[in-house]
């Protein structure tokens, strides 16, 4: 390093700023490692919508795509930014403590959890993993120099520790960093002279999300071929306790066993409960959840997400944009509690002792059949399915059924201008909770600092007036922001004992007697290379409809399969594409089955209607990875 004195570099939004100093006997030598200029920038994040949910490899979270951290020696490159996106905890440190070590490597490291390394078992127990305060450091770099110019330094530089999610390879990993900070904050209302900068940084990493998240994870030592345990280990947890989130982990023994854990769990003590699965585990937890007496409760209190480590993450890919579990896990960190709707499922079999809950999608026909019927060769990966698939359609195999539909928006004229303002009002809500996000941390903030009074009176008339004036409310007498649900929302509209209602429309019997797939769903992607639903949107009440006909020739059926990875197939003109809000199948087949959620379902009679908004989830940006699809 060449700089003799310190460098500021200045973030736009405020005058804070953080110096660095190479003097060799320095303490300051420490943040000159990292860089000459090192930035904190609101430039973040996690806000690149034109990123591609496979492109996980690359710097995906930064904003922008010329930033990397490339590994020198363990030390960041001069002029480094780190956005706010990526900064998951920060605190002051002491002339004592004073360090940079790669945060995942120290064995000293707060980020090395209690968690018994030994290799030993621990299926069935829970694990409970809390940050720990550092005691030593292996890396510190003292000297009677450095710690006379800490002690002499003004007040308004401070010696802060940023830990954050930095790029190695094709994951994120926690870092530390030591930086010197001139901090000058703005004169405000809001803020005292020489308010908390911890605070200020944490404020602006934690935008709209929940900071020190209480966390249940489940996590399922079966899926992704056996590696879902070690996955979640290596790649989430550093990535959790370095956010401070408080953890807890307990491993499914038997299918079927993430039902009986959510049914049981103490909701009281988490806020979020993380699936380190495939979509199995999402699909038995919002069932279990369901099972309980007080399910308003549950799911009023929980958001529900998933670490990518199944062989099916399409709620990974969906919601938080890729299917790398890293930087998944920064997504969930980072994300907005976001509300979704669910599917309620209904077959004579279990209606009558508890309907099903559906997160993800419904099938019959040809992707159903392939699905469960290509196990035998799952060695084959994703190729399998494909295969299954080609040999039905040149089988020109049909699914025989009776189909009833009340319908949300049945052309695709329909469907598109549906789409278009449902898509505007979900972005008007996002900035609806970013603002009431705001309005808390600014709350909270005054409340810790003691305003007086009449302070806090006059903000809070303000708050209230803003929010009328602000936040237009597309969701009637519910503030979609804070939104409760209540029993009313889990009321079956259509029960499966009271027949088909009058004001549904029965599908066309040449279509429906040489059905080829049928396929119903509420996310974009149904698996990491196939976006079957691209006008799918979190809350908009309706329920994606694809349905083809057997008898369309092959050589229109290679557009309509090449198209899947690309949404087009939609469009095509042999694919029937809709919105509903609930529909009845009858199979007219002996022998199959309904594959929900990627699980095996009895051929029976299924109905199934929309409930809405019924689920909270983390949403990266506060929506579900963008499709294309306004523009095809
Ligand atoms: N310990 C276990 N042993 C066997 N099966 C289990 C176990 N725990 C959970 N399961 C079952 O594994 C199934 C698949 O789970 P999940 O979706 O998490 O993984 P996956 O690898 O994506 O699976 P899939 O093979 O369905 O793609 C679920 O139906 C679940 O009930």
């Amino acid at each position: 390093m060449a700089d003799k004195r310190s460098s500021t570099s200045i973030d736009n939004n405020s005058r804070t700023s953080f110096q660095s100093n190479s003097d060799k006997n320095s303490i300051f030598e420490t943040a000159s490692l990292i860089s000459c200029v090192t930035c904190l920038s609101d430039t973040d994040t996690i806000d690149r919508s034109e990123t591609s949910t496979m492109d996980t490899s690359r710097d995906d979270l930064s904003g922008d795509p010329e930033v990397h951290y490339p590994s020198v020696n363990g030390q960041l490159p001069a002029n480094t930014v780190i956005p706010y996106g990526r900064i998951l905890d920060a605190r002051y440190i002491d002339n004592e403590s004073l360090h940079y070590h790669d945060a995942v490597s120290s064995s000293t490291s707060p980020l090395k959890s209690p968690f018994n390394n030994s290799g030993q078992e621990n299926v069935g127990d829970i694990d409970t993993f809390q940050w720990q305060e550092r005691k030593s450091n292996s890396l510190s770099r003292k000297s009677n120099s450095s710690s006379s110019i800490i002690s002499s330094r003004p007040s308004s530089i401070k010696l802060v520790e940023i830990i954050f999610a930095r790029p190695r390879r094709h994951d994120v990993v926690p870092k530390r960093v030591s930086l010197l900070i001139d901090y000058k904050p703005h004169p405000s209302p809001h803020m005292k002279e020489d308010e908390d900068l911890i605070e200020e940084i944490l404020k602006r990493s934690y935008k709209n999300t929940k900071r020190n998240k209480s966390i249940f994870v489940i996590v399922n030592p079966f899926g992704g071929k056996g590696k879902a345990k070690k996955l979640f280990m290596t790649k989430a947890k550093p990535l959790l306790l370095a956010s401070r989130c408080s953890i807890e982990v307990v491993y499914t023994k038997y299918p079927g066993h993430a039902v009986e854990i959510a049914r049981e769990m103490n909701i009281d003590k988490y806020d979020t409960i993380v699936c380190a699965s495939g979509d199995g585990i999402p699909h038995e937890v919002m069932n279990g959840l369901y099972q309980r007496p007080d399910h308003v409760k549950a799911f009023n209190k929980l958001a529900i997400t998933q670490i990518p480590c199944g062989s099916g993450n399409a709620m990974s890919v969906s919601c938080h944009w890729t299917n790398n579990p890293s930087y998944s896990t920064l997504c969930l960190i980072k994300s907005v509690e976001t509300r979704i709707d669910l599917m309620c499922c209904s077959q004579p079999s279990y209606a009558r002792e508890h309907p099903k809950i559906s997160f993800l999608s419904q099938t019959y026909g040809l992707i159903a059949e392939t699905d469960i019927n290509t196990e035998f060769i799952r060695w084959m990966g994703p190729a399998r399915f494909e295969l299954g698939v080609a040999f039905n359609i040149i089988q020109k195999k049909r699914y025989p059924c009776e189909i009833y539909v009340k319908y949300a928006a049945k052309s695709k004229n329909e469907l598109k201008t549906h789409y278009l303002e449902y898509k505007s009002k979900g972005s008007l809500e996002y900035q609806h909770i970013a603002m009431k996000k705001h309005k808390e941390d600014r709350n909270n903030y005054n409340y810790d600092n003691e305003y007086d009074t009449e302070t806090e009176d006059e903000d809070e008339n303000e708050d209230e007036g803003e929010e009328e004036e602000d936040c237009p409310n597309f969701y009637g007498s519910v503030n979609p922001s804070t939104d409760q649900i209540t029993e009313e929302d889990f009321k079956i509209k259509f029960p499966l004992d009271e027949g088909v209602p009058s004001d549904w429309e029965r599908l066309d019997p040449n279509i429906s007697s040489n059905l080829g797939i049928f396929y119903t769903g509420k996310m974009p992607y149904v698996a990491a290379d196939t976006k079957f639903f691209p006008a799918a949107l979190p809350s908009d009440g309706t329920i994606d409809m694809v349905i083809t006909d057997a008898r369309t020739s092959l050589t229109r059926m290679a557009p309509i399969l090449l198209g899947l990875d690309k949404g087009s197939h939609v469009l095509q003109p042999e694919v029937l594409h809709s919105k509903i809000l609930a529909y009845k199948i009858v199979p007219m087949l002996a022998n199959g089955l309904f594959s929900v959620d990627g699980e095996k379902f009895p051929l029976e009679p299924l109905q199934v209607e929309v409930m809405p908004r019924l689920c909270k989830t983390l949403l990266r940006n506060g929506r579900y990875v963008d499709t294309d699809f306004d523009s095809m």
